[in-house]
């Protein structure tokens, strides 16, 4: 099995960093999926690290059968992309999804069956600026993916490591993929939820007890799930159970969304946890008042409470 055709569908933060390293490949065909203005927009090239790259751009139906789909949209937006991703699969693709959270591949496995995706997580630290993306190729961690039974080493796995050799991609393969993207979910609900309420920098982990016993709060419930649907955190690598090392000013992704008046991808987060506990019978409080928090939080974003002064119709507490 050989890669030869890649495709990534979401050139945002995180495809950026597929786009960069799989460029340094001459030997394959890169293209990235877009139509409409999006793909004007994309044709014109890809601004990565102050340098522009040019990937082909292609409609669902130009990228059907790639040798591999890599998935790098936000929550919200994979819905209505799902017929693009059903169009580019073929018999022998495979798809590996980047998002944050623990049910991206259980999504788009229901949409075209669980036997093309293979579970996979990122950790990066990307934004955007006015010139483009930018991250840090040297502190990445990188792409960590696995095959959730043996045989671990299967032929598609093979061809991926093959695939992101010598490209400036960091990477591993593991044997426990479910862990490891439960320990980096449950990094994303502690650390990117409180601090996102509280509107402060990651420093607020360390320097205030309340905060410290809101995130526990929130690990608690995650692990109870967590142990509930028989995955053991503890076997993954120690690498997974902590972020990298940021100022105490940092704003992860879930503060950024808010700061830009975006909405988040608290579904993914917490209404993901909210779900599986009344499935399991889990009481989720942390997590219940978190999620409608930062729903609340996107209403005001939105406007919702902008009121007009005194000829407002009056209301009082109950
Ligand atoms: N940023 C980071 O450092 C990290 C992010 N993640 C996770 O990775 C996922 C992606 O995040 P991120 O890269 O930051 O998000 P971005 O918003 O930067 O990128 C998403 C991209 O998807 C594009 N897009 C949306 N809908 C479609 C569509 N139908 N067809 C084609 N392209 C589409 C958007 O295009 P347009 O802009 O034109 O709308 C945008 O370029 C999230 O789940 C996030 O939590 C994980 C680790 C780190
Ligand atoms: C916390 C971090 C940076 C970890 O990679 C992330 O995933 C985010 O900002 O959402």
């Amino acid at each position: 099995m050989k890669i030869e055709k890649v495709a990534v569908l979401g050139a945002g933060a995180v495809g950026s960093y597929v786009i960069w390293g799989l460029s340094q490949k001459k030997e394959i065909r890169l293209g990235v999926i877009a139509e409409g203005e999006r793909a004007e927009r994309l044709k014109k090239g890809c601004r990565i690290n102050g340098v522009t790259y040019n990937p082909e751009v292609w409609t669902p139906q130009e990228a059907q059968g790639v040798d591999l789909l890599v998935v790098c949209l936000k929550y919200g937006a994979l819905p209505e992309a799902m017929g693009s991703i059903r169009t580019a699969v073929g018999e022998n693709t495979t798809v590996m999804s980047l998002m944050n959270g623990v049910d991206s591949e259980e999504l788009i496995a229901a949409e075209i069956g669980a036997a093309p995706v293979l579970p996979s997580l990122i950790k990066v630290a990307s934004h955007q600026e006015e010139d483009g993306y930018h991250f840090d190729p040297e502190t990445t961690i990188g792409i960590i993916f696995g095959e959730g039974e043996a045989p671990y080493q299967s032929e598609r796995v093979q061809a991926i490591e093959e695939l992101l050799k010598d490209t400036g991609i960091h990477y591993r393969s593991t044997e426990q993929i479910q862990a490891e993207i439960w320990s980096k979910f449950r990094l994303n609900v502690c650390n990117n939820l409180p601090q996102a309420i509280l509107g402060a920098g990651v420093g607020c982990y360390r320097d205030s007890i309340h905060m410290k016993e809101i995130s526990n709060g929130l690990r608690r419930e995650l692990e109870a799930v967590a142990k509930a649907k028989g995955i053991d955190l503890k076997a993954a690598d120690d690498s997974s159970s902590r972020g990298s090392e940021v100022p105490p000013t940092a704003r992860y992704s879930t503060l950024q969304d808010l700061d830009a008046g975006r909405h988040t991808e608290i579904d993914m987060f917490s209404g993901a946890l909210m779900r599986m506990g009344k499935e399991l019978g889990i009481a989720v409080p942390y997590n219940e008042y978190t999620y409608h928090m930062i729903k609340a939080l996107e209403e005001k974003n939105d406007g919702k409470f902008d009121y007009g002064g005194k000829n407002e119709k009056a209301t009082c507490s109950k």
